[in-house]
């Protein structure tokens, strides 16, 4: 049982930035790329997600990331997939996913020895408040100016294909055995569950909901299996633990009782998949909307978004 601040490791990046602002205090004389959120006890196991926070004032790599089978063939425990949720967005920022066409594996290895898979990535801007999901096998990029919150399977695979001359060691033979040679799937599209909860990404290795909680609503959380709440606006109370935005707290195996602050409060709440739990938040202001949640044991009906739905941009 557990119900937990979680604590930000800091990782350094040549992309990085060093303002944080208004996301994190933490100081940075040296460029901070990533803040790895972990358990308040660092002997506690790990848990299976990752849940992140990058910060990028110039281009991440071009890469791709193993899935399971992939990366069980090279010896790792598993793949990653992840999911990118659009904290703040610099106008014209943009990711990249998947190709702008269906290339033969031997033509990826190539535009990878000769740098032309530089533009040979589909870029699209990307706007705060939206999320991107990234599967295991997809190539893709972060451009600058974005602070993201990541949620991935807890791996630290990252297979690179280009990283504009900054020296850092490229992944050829893995990164042309993990890739989809072609354009990237449509993105999932989200799914309204109650006032309260929109379904972002439901993927086998993780769920992602975003949650609106209305000015000092009380909410009860039963998190059975390991759950993760991330403050995107607003503050609130979580147990015992307190968070504001670019906070976040780890529960597992536990009840929690919500209560959000003042002025609401916007949350990604991500927990394991494979499927999202109809009864993992209940409404104690209103408990006659408990009833008005979408019973998740019925399928989804499909509908996709298509992957271009935003503005293509130019690389
Ligand atoms: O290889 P670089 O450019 O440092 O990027 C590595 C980073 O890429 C992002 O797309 C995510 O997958 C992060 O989890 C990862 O740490």
């Amino acid at each position: 049982m557990a119900i937990e601040y979680a604590s930000a490791r800091i990782v350094h990046k040549p992309w990085g930035s060093t303002d944080l602002r208004p996301w994190s205090k933490i100081p940075a004389d040296k460029a901070v790329g990533e803040l790895w959120f972990q358990r308040a006890n660092l002997n506690a196991p790990d848990p299976a997600l990752l849940l992140k926070m990058l910060f990028t004032k110039a281009p991440l790599s071009i890469q791709v990331h193993p899935d399971d089978a992939f990366a069980q063939s090279i010896g790792l425990a598993h793949g990653k997939s992840e999911a990118w949720y659009i904290l703040s967005a610099a106008p014209g920022a943009k990711v990249a996913i998947g190709l702008k066409r269906p290339v033969k594996p031997a033509q990826l290895r190539s535009a990878i020895e000769d740098g032309s898979i530089a533009g040979l990535i589909q870029w699209r801007r990307v706007v705060a408040d939206e999320v991107v999901f990234v599967p295991a096998g997809a190539i893709h990029a972060i451009g600058a100016g974005l602070v993201i919150a990541e949620i991935q399977q807890r791996s630290d695979a990252t297979f690179r294909l280009f990283d504009y001359g900054r020296g850092r060691e490229l992944h050829v033979d893995n990164a042309v055995g993990a890739a989809h040679t072609g354009p990237a799937e449509p993105q999932p599209a989200e799914e309204r569950l109650s006032d309260a909860r929109t379904l972002l990404i439901s993927s086998p290795h993780f769920i992602v909901e975003r949650i609106v909680l209305a000015p000092k609503s009380n909410w009860d959380l039963h998190a059975e299996r390991e759950t993760w709440l991330f403050g995107v606006k607003g503050d609130t109370q979580i147990g015992p633990v307190k968070a504001i935005a670019g906070e976040a707290v780890f529960i597992d195996e536990d009840d929690a009782e919500i209560k959000a602050g003042a002025d609401g409060f916007t949350g990604l709440l991500t927990y394991l998949g494979p499927k999202p739990i109809t009864d993992i938040l209940h409404n104690l202001t209103d408990k006659s909307a408990n009833a008005a949640v979408r019973d998740l044991s019925r399928p989804r009906q499909p509908a996709l978004r298509p992957s271009n739905r935003l503005t293509e941009a130019r690389p």
